[in-house]
């Protein structure tokens, strides 16, 4: 087991030119599947709301939901640098309360850093979780929490203005004291003059390769998530093909009594002739 890294091991993948390679987990199976296989960090999504239970959106996820899944990743990821995700509506009001929030997620779930959406509009927020030691990653561009402004989850930064608007946002962002920020949905043009621009590391998702790391939903590239496949996914699995006939095929067994065998039951220990005689009993 390799050592736990640290925001500071990061600066220096940047620096060397070493990518990141980090998913979305949401429970301690997830998590210790990717710890196992060496991940570089987790992000515990606000996406969980969609992929785990079942909401069209991220706005109902709540700051209990996030905890719980942060706590139950941390569990299963001892090893990992684990990102927590601010929901909607937990840094949204005042810096006061996202600072609270933020700090919840470290005294409650342990997580190693948190996330939070938006440009210039939170760059107080920023600035705020950040005076309070908190490690901060933005994410602008394709922007869930705000998709009712952006008339949908619509890719970013396409257009000149669009992508000036990015440009002055993730400057912001790292000024603000963020320590990493993440781009989603944003043309790799972009993304590269970004991610040469700034000091801390950029990553992508859905935004190409020219940075500093990728980040795939774990819904999407094993095929859980089957409401819809954003344009950038790659598929790496097709686990919602295999659990569904692993589903039909012990539906099949019970219909026909082929399960269970004789291994997979607890045998008597007193002889039959005894049991025989203990049913009668009740028969009197
Ligand atoms: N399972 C899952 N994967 C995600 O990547 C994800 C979530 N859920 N939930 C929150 C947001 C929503 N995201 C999305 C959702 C849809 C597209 C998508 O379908 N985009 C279209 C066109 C976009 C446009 O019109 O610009 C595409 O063709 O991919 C992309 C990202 C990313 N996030
Ligand atoms: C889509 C990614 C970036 C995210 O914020 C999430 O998984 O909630
Ligand atoms: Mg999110």
């Amino acid at each position: 087991m390799s050592k736990k890294k640290t925001i500071l091991d990061f600066y220096q993948m940047k620096k060397n030119g070493e990518k990141v390679s980090w998913v979305t987990a949401y429970d301690f199976p997830m998590a210790s599947f990717a710890e196992q296989a060496g991940i570089d960090m987790i992000l515990v999504g606000d996406s969980l709301g969609m992929v785990v239970l079942g909401y069209q959106g991220t706005i109902p996820v709540t700051m209990d939901d996030c905890i719980s899944h942060c706590q139950a990743v941390r569990r299963g990821a001892p090893n990992t640098f684990v990102i927590g995700d601010m929901p909607f509506g937990s840094y949204q009001i005042s810096d006061e309360d996202a600072v609270n929030n933020a700090c919840g997620f470290l005294k409650e779930a342990n997580v190693d850093a948190i996330k939070l959406e938006g440009g210039r509009r939170v760059i107080s927020r920023i600035k705020a979780i950040s005076d309070a030691g908190i490690v901060v990653f933005g994410h602008i561009g394709l922007t869930p929490q705000s998709s009712g402004q952006l008339g949908g989850f619509k890719a970013q930064g396409r257009t000149i203005d669009s992508a000036r608007e990015l440009i002055k946002d993730a400057l912001a962002i790292e000024e603000a004291g963020a320590r990493a920020l993440l781009l989603e949905a944003v043309p790799p043009e972009v993304t590269e003059y970004i991610s040469k621009k700034l000091s801390i590391p950029v990553y992508s998702i859905g935004a190409g390769a020219p940075c500093d790391g990728q980040l795939l939903i774990c819904g999407d590239m094993l095929g859980m998530f089957q409401a819809f496949t954003p344009k950038f996914v790659k598929k790496y699995a097709n686990v919602a093909e295999i659990i569904t006939e692993a589903f039909k095929e012990y539906i099949s067994d019970v219909k026909n009594v082929k399960f269970p065998e004789d291994k997979h039951v607890y045998h008597i220990k007193d002889s039959k002739e005894q049991f025989e005689a203990l049913f009668k009993e009740f028969e009197q």
